[in-house]
Order: C-alpha cells, then sequence, then structure tokens
C-alpha cells in the first residue's frame, strides 16, 4: 500500500490530473515546484510562495548538507521548521549538483566523494547518508535515491554504465529507506537517449518498487526536440498509478509538452533564477524587462493574475527597479514567475479535467511562441 495516496482525477490522451495526498498537504497535479536551494525559494518568502499556490517545494541536499549542515537543521528542529514552510518539501539526493557545483568529485560504486564548493571541506555522498541526510536530518516528506546523471551525449555503453549504477543505488536508497508513514521515496529512471535502457531501468525500478517515479538524465543540453522525443515513450515506461516526475524542467513550453506525454511533477531554477536577472514569463512568452521599449510602458505583466507582483506594478517601474539594481525588482519578477507557473499548471490542471488539453496545447503555443 503506498503511503501517499496518488488519485488521477481526470484524463487527456497521455495528460494526466489528480492529487497526491501527503500528511503535510496536498500535490495538485500536474504541479511544478519552486527550487528552495538552500532552505529559501530565492528572493520570496514563504508566505508569498504560498500564495503563487504552490503546494510543494523542493530542497537541495547538496547545498544544505554543507551549509550550514544537515545535522544542525535537525537540531533546530527539520526543514520545515527552520524555513517555516509547513506544506509538503520533496528533497534531491545532492548528487547531480555535486557533479555540476562541487569541486573535485570521485565517484565509484560505494559513494561520490567530493570538496565542498563553500570551503573546500571534504564530503562523502553514499546512498544510504543521503537518505539519512534527506530523511531522518531534514525531515523531507519525498525523498530521492541518490543516482548518476550521465552527461549528454553519451554513449550507449556509457549510458548503460550509468544507468546499471543508478539501478544499484536505487536497491541500495530502498533497503536504506525501510518502510516508512509519513515519508516517501522515489527512484530515478535513467538511459540517456536509449529507449532499451530506459525501458530497463524502468523494469529494475519497479521491481525494487518506489512510491513515485522520476524520469532523469534530461535537461542536461540535450534540447527540447530530443527530450521529448525520449517523453514519447519513457514516461509509459512507468507505472500509471504513480507519480512520474521530470527533474530539472524547464520552460513553459516543455511543461506542456511533457504533461501531454503524461508527466506529473516538475522542478526548475528557470522562472527564480531569470526573475532575478530580469527575465518575465508571460502567456505571450518571456520578455526582458530591461529592454527601453518598457521604459514608459504603464501596463503590468499580467492585469488578471491575482498576484500583485504581476497585476500592480508596471512594466516602466520594474524596469527601473532592474536598471536602479533594486532588490525589490528581484523579489517582485521572482514572485511574478512563480505565480506565472502556477497559473500555467493550473490552467492544464483544469483544461484536463475538462477534455481539453490538446486545444489548450495548441492555443498556449500559438501564443506562447507565436512572437
Ligand atoms: O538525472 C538526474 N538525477 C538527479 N537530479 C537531476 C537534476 C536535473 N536537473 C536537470 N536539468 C536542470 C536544467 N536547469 C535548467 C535551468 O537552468 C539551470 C539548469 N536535469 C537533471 C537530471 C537529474
Amino acid at each position: 500500500m503506498a503511503a501517499f495516496p496518488f488519485e488521477i482525477e481526470a484524463t487527456d490522451g497521455k495528460a494526466r490530473t489528480g492529487v497526491l495526498k501527503t500528511p503535510r498537504g496536498d500535490i495538485r497535479t500536474p504541479a511544478f515546484m519552486p527550487v528552495g536551494t538552500a532552505a529559501t525559494v530565492k528572493a520570496m518568502t514563504v508566505d508569498q510562495v504560498k500564495d503563487t499556490g504552490a503546494d510543494i517545494i523542493l530542497g537541495n541536499t547538496y547545498h544544505l548538507m554543507l551549509r550550514p549542515s544537515a545535522e544542525r537543521v535537525k537540531r533546530l528542529g527539520g526543514l520545515h521548521k527552520f524555513m517555516r514552510w509547513d506544506k509538503p518539501i520533496l528533497t534531491d539526493s545532492g548528487g547531480f549538483q555535486v557533479m555540476s557545483l562541487s569541486g573535485i568529485s570521485k565517484l565509484t560504486e560505494e559513494a561520490v566523494t567530493f570538496s565542498s564548493h563553500v570551503d573546500g571541506s571534504k564530503h562523502v555522498l553514499t546512498p544510504e547518508r543521503s537518505i539519512e541526510i534527506q530523511a531522518d536530518l531534514l525531515g523531507s516528506d519525498i525523498v530521492m535515491q541518490l543516482d548518476e546523471c550521465v552527461a549528454w551525449p553519451a554513449e550507449e555503453a556509457r549510458a548503460r554504465k550509468g544507468m546499471e549504477l543508478s539501478a544499484r543505488w536505487a536497491k541500495r536508497s530502498k533497503d536504506a529507506f525501510g518502510t516508512r508513514d509519513t515519508q516517501v521515496l522515489f527512484g530515478i529512471q535513467q538511459g540517456s537517449t536509449f529507449e532499451n535502457l530506459r525501458r530497463e531501468s524502468s523494469e529494475r525500478l519497479r521491481e525494487i518498487g518506489f512510491d513515485g517515479y522520476a524520469i532523469g538524465g534530461l535537461a542536461v543540453g540535450e534540447g527540447h526536440q530530443a527530450m521529448c522525443e525520449v517523453l514519447d515513450y519513457a514516461p509509459g515506461f512507468l507505472p500509471e498509478d504513480r507519480p512520474r516526475y521530470l527533474m530539472g524542467v524547464g520552460k513553459p513550453i516543455d511543461l506542456v509538452e511533457a504533461v501531454a506525454r503524461g508527466v506529473d511533477m516538475f522542478d526548475c531554477v528557470l522562472p527564480t533564477r531569470s526573475g532575478r536577472h530580469g527575465q518575465a514569463w508571460t502567456w505571450d512568452g518571456p520578455i526582458n524587462l530591461k529592454n527601453a521599449k518598457y521604459a514608459e510602458d504603464e501596463t503590468p505583466l499580467d492585469p488578471d493574475s491575482d498576484c500583485p507582483a504581476s497585476r500592480d506594478y508596471s512594466k516602466a517601474y520594474l524596469r527601473h527597479l532592474f536598471k536602479a539594481e533594486e532588490i525589490l525588482g528581484q523579489v517582485l519578477l521572482s514572485w511574478h514567475n512563480i505565480a506565472f507557473f502556477q497559473a500555467l499548471t493550473a490552467a492544464m490542471r483544469a483544461a484536463i479535467a475538462e477534455g481539453r488539453f490538446e486545444q489548450f496545447r495548441r492555443d498556449f503555443a500559438a501564443r506562447h511562441l507565436g512572437g
């Protein structure tokens, strides 16, 4: 019996909308998880994040284990209490960021060893240690296995090696996690762009048994088209009655096209990171507010939004804040972008529930990419 019931309320083609029920609250799917890297969704208060409609946020194990350390977060009551977010939190395993952020790192069958990008200190991450950090010290609700994300492009032999290591680490993660009734563990499908490897990865994960399944190894430079070609088959290899989480994705068009192929959950730094740099995501596509054409544009980013950052401030004012390097610009645009990503997933949930997702998908692409 799955610890978190996943109730699919409607389907439309391969798209699904439902609710993942957790002790800390319900997660409406398709869901976008704002990234709360170092115990904060950058430049936003938890109340602003909640106001956008986000049901769950992501915490990064790599950052928190280095600073302030997982043990300190534990002593301070766990991640929810520490950052005052009382809804669900999904934590990643730390492995992906070790490979992309830390100094020298070494990967063996046993572990990933690396030096901190903060102070150069040495650290070891095994499947078991990652589970301890996520489940026992940070206290997250959804825990991710430690895996190896193979760089793209990969030869099939290299992709197989990574997929098989990740499958062995999936088993070690499950054994370390054990059975818990208020937390769940997700496995991660690997296999790069090889259909046979993705199928094999999925079969190994199903044998072990997880409460949810992530699709890893994508959004690593392959581009939208190649990602969609993998998503044409990869979600379908996973149990249809459990959540499917596409890691690190993505742009709004990526979310829509992945939902059309059966994905339920997403996370990406794009809305917050691009917001800090003056890029606003809108139904009509992304705009750069530093552009001179907004200097006296008195219209807001989205007059129909219930988010104050989208509805109440002129583009002229937002541009001024970025030109003057005022912190408020980063706050308002992060807030707007997260609100837009939540409005996008809410619109997709409604479209699927009403059986009009294909029309939504066509209309969205025409308007958002139309230029
Ligand atoms: O296989 C994976 N395993 C565990 N974590 C991951 C995280 C991942 N994140 C991305 N892509 C992130 C792409 N970002 C887009 C925005 O700019 C920063 C990079 N791909 C990912 C793959 C994995």
